[in-house]
């Protein structure tokens, strides 16, 4: 409980909870105020319910709390009321009185300061338990950091706090019915965390019929965050009930965590709209902002996967405000796994995650825009420029109203936020490792999220640059975040304010400040640790649990939630951008990664005209001649169809396996699967037809034909059917694309389908009428193209012996050819739906509704 003091006039009182305070002129009372308004005894102040409460005692003029009359309201640190006189005269300010430090106590975090963060859902607002709270705790000093942080923002830690999350402030539990009318403007103790919340806004309802939230500067109330639409919602009110409508919101409108269009609203309900969470409170809508502050908890996380290996076993700990957390361990001891749990994006199977109290996984929709995960692999186009890369990614990460220099001033804050202002206009793929490192964390922060992960960000790094990452996070935690780094290197471990040691099978061998983990576990050297682990005989996490640092360190801190987690019917989280929009995003994005990159450019327009050179090599001469006179039209088809496979194929190989990490994360953050696909289609489509017809022009240049082939000029004909093969066979290569674990294994699959394509297609082996082959042959699309182009040469005359019987694919008439393209491009099409279900394997379990 936050001790508090009242002060004003000349007046300084510290209060006792036991106690009931009479407050007015009268010399007798117990907080005298000798203001010309105020009553002889104007209000009464005392504590009720694990809260100060303020009430009027019938004064003549009044008790005002920001500018508002009041009755009764809940006050805190902060609170500044008004006896008699809602501007000057009696103003009376409330703040926590100075808390004791022992100074013995150990490493602990830096303080929580009274924030704007979302408060806590009412207990019967929620699916879940209510909490327990934790008896409290006296407060140990934290050590000065050794290192100081990087960002010019960064301010200076402060020493000697401890950190007050729901896990350290030793909240009171409270029934939310005995929930008093707040006081607009005051900070508030919410029910279920006891938590002090300092409002951002209020706005008096009284009289009001519509209060509309949103960015744009002519709403009632300005949200002027780039995660909330110009116009996002509306608080209608009619006849006393209160209804919140959303208006057309990309980011929505959340009420207790579920996504709403309408809906009615009651003081106990919490509204939430990007960064922001309203509450009816009294009369006034109180707008209360995630200011980044907040505690995360996990609480007994056990993920198991087919077969029944168990990945986490059991893991609970809190990571308290501005907390910097080191996550350490063996290889395979569930690294990776705890923080896919952590942040959503693979829930755990059992056991939960609260942001703040709040439950991540039933309320991940609202919440997820405030989590920054940092891969491990890059999540950059190596070819754009840093800023360039950002303006893409804010482009997907905001709503579609967003205007282009709101994205580009919020771009510029973040370079300039990790110091990247003069890197700026360099190609990520020229900058260092740790630079590289840097802009994914930057991409990361342009939604400014309150927690940030990031898995093994100093893998490859020489000592220095390791050192930089992580005094670069160090002082992004301090700057107002809770970060937490899986990290395999054990250099900086001193850095952080917490560290958690993994042990094999995804157990918790430590938890606590980074200090005492070596002495804990016994060993002078992690190397030693890490082998020792692999000791069948020790139950490291058991002796953990029977520890002093377990009950210092987790027990202590935790607010464990009473009963089972409750089956929840998980929302997608919302797309920011209309699916046209995030096309467009990714077409402009891929054009220009594409032109920037200009050996692959080269290589683009080279290879048709190399290929279609090398189909000249054949003498074909006169393909207009009587019946045999021409042998090798079959092979200049033959030569035709494989170009045209291997020039889609290979555009398309490697596609997707090397933009993968990218695919996940943005797909994560809600980027649509149809809209990434149909970008490939698109761009890479243009690209391989206009390969296909280069080839085909290049290949037939002076080649002497019939004036007409099927039912135009041969050239056209074969050069659709050659762009169509090639744009089929870019699909095949994008189904292998998204088969493939890595770049590496894409190439002998490319070989072989070519292969494949080459016996299957018809011109090396008669396939009309031998069973099985002729069907296999159905599903290979240089079939189909090779009987287009050799109906609109009408190869069957040419050079019958090739076809004996006759292939009745290859007839030159036009149901033929219409047939041969159309299973051509039907096959295009079920190549793609594949591919869309491949994708759907890699993407994140939170996006395919798991
Ligand atoms: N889907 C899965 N099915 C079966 N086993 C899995 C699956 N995913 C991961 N594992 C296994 O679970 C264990 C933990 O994997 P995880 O990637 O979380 O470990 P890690 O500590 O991050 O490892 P590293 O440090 O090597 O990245 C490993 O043994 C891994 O092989």
């Amino acid at each position: 409980m936050t001790q508090l003091v009242i002060e004003g006039h000349g007046v300084s009182v510290t209060l006792d909870p036991g106690r009931t305070y009479r407050m007015g002129r009268d010399p007798g009372s117990d907080v005298v105020v000798t203001a010309d308004r105020v009553s002889r005894t104007h209000a009464v102040l005392r504590f009720e319910g694990g809260q100060w409460i303020v009430e009027d005692a019938g004064s003549r003029n009044g008790t005002y709390v920001s500018g508002h009359r009041i009755q009764r309201v809940v006050v805190g640190p902060g609170t500044r009321i008004g006896l008699g006189d809602p501007s000057e005269g009696g103003i009376m300010t409330f703040r926590a009185a100075q808390p004791q430090t022992p100074p013995q106590a150990p490493v602990t975090t830096p303080r929580r300061t009274p924030v704007a963060t979302p408060p806590q859902a009412p207990p019967q607002a929620s699916p879940q338990a209510p909490l327990q709270a934790p008896p409290p705790r006296s407060a140990p000093p934290r050590s000065a950091p050794p290192h100081s942080a990087p960002l010019r923002s960064a301010p200076p830690r402060e020493p000697g706090r401890r950190p007050s999350g729901p896990g350290y402030a030793a909240p009171q539990q409270q029934p939310a019915q005995a929930s008093p009318a707040y006081g607009g403007g005051a900070t508030v103790r919410f029910p279920r965390t006891g938590q002090w919340r300092e409002p951002a806004a209020v706005r008096n309802l009284t009289g009001a019929q519509v209060v509309r939230i949103g960015r744009a500067p002519e709403n009632d109330m300005v949200v002027t965050d780039l995660r909330v639409s110009r116009r996002h919602a509306e608080l209608r009110i009619t006849g006393g009930v209160h209804e919140i409508v959303d208006v057309g919101s990309r980011m929505g409108t959340y009420v207790n965590g579920r996504r709403v269009q309408q809906a009615r609203i009651s003081p106990n309900d919490l509204i939430g709209i990007g960064p922001s969470t309203f509450q009816l409170v009294g009369d006034t809508l109180t707008e209360y902002v995630d200011t980044g502050e907040v505690c995360l908890q996990a609480h007994d996380l056990t993920v198991t996967v087919e077969g029944g290996k168990v990945l986490l076993d059991h893991v609970t700990f809190p990571v308290g405000e501005k907390c910097l957390l080191g996550v350490i361990g063996p290889s395979g001891s569930g690294k990776s796994t705890l923080l896919r749990a952590l942040t959503g994006l693979r829930p755990a199977d059992q056991g939960i995650v609260t942001y703040d109290g709040r439950d991540l996984y039933r309320d991940y929709a609202e919440l997820r825009s405030r989590i920054g995960l940092v891969p491990q692999d890059d999540i950059l186009h190596s070819q754009l420029t840093v800023r360039r890369a950002l303006i893409y990614a804010a482009e997907l990460r905001f709503p579609d109203d967003t205007r282009q220099h709101e994205r580009k001033a919020r771009v510029d804050e973040v370079l300039q936020q990790l110091g990247l202002e003069n890197r700026k206009d360099n190609r990520i793929s020229s900058l260092s490792g740790g630079q590289r490192k840097r802009v994914s964390v930057a991409l990361e922060l342009l939604t400014k999220p309150s927690l940030l992960f990031l898995d093994e960000p100093t893998s490859g790094l020489d000592p220095g640059l390791d050192k930089s990452v992580m005094q670069m996070l160090r002082g992004l935690a301090d700057d107002g975040r809770t970060v937490a780094v899986v990290t395999h290197s054990v250099a900086n471990l001193d850095i952080c304010d917490r560290l958690l040691v993994m042990a094999p099978g995804g157990k918790i061998a430590y938890f606590g400040p980074p200090a005492e983990a070596l002495p804990f576990l016994g060993f002078t050297d992690w190397a030693d640790v890490f082998l020792a682990f692999d000791d069948p005989a020790r139950d490291w996490a058991a002796e953990y649990a029977r520890s002093s640092p377990y009950q210092e360190y987790i027990a202590a801190d935790l607010i464990k939630p009473v009963g089972m987690r409750q089956p929840v019917q998980r929302e997608l989280p919302p797309k920011q951008q209309s699916w046209p929009e995030q096309l467009s995003t990714l077409v402009r994005r891929y054009c220009r990664g594409i032109v920037a990159d200009r050996l692959f450019l080269g290589i683009t327009v080279a290879l048709p005209i190399v290929m279609g050179l090398l189909a000249r090599v054949v003498p074909t001469g006169n393909l207009m001649g009587p019946p045999n006179s021409n042998g090798n039209a079959a092979n200049l088809l033959l030569i035709l169809c494989i170009g045209g496979c291997l020039t889609g194929a290979a555009n398309a190989v490697r596609e997707l396996v090397k933009e993968r990490p990218i695919y996940q994360r943005e797909r994560a953050v809600g980027l649509s699967r149809s809209a990434y696909l149909c970008s490939k289609l698109l761009v890479l489509g243009l690209i391989t037809v206009a390969q296909g017809i280069v080839l085909t022009y290049v290949a037939m240049l002076n080649v002497k034909t019939y004036d007409k082939g099927v039912f135009t000029a041969p050239l056209t004909e074969l050069s659709l059917a050659v762009a169509l093969l090639s744009f089929t066979a870019m699909t095949v290569g994008l189904l292998i694309s998204a088969v493939a674990k890595t770049s590496e294994t894409t190439m002998p699959l490319l070989v072989l389908v070519t292969l494949i394509q080459l016996v299957f297609c018809g011109a090396l082996v008669h396939l009309d009428g031998k069973p099985v082959m002729e069907q296999l042959s159905w599903l290979v699309p240089a079939r189909w193209a090779l009987a287009a182009l050799a109906g609109t040469l009408d190869v069957g005359q040419l050079i019958p012996h090739v076809q004996d019987p006759p292939d009745p694919l290859w007839s030159q008439d036009f149901g033929t050819w219409i047939l041969d393209m159309s299973v051509l491009a039907a096959l295009a099409v079920v190549c793609a739906f594949l591919v869309a279900r491949m994708l759907r394997r890699h993407e994140p379990a939170v996006m395919r509704g798991k």
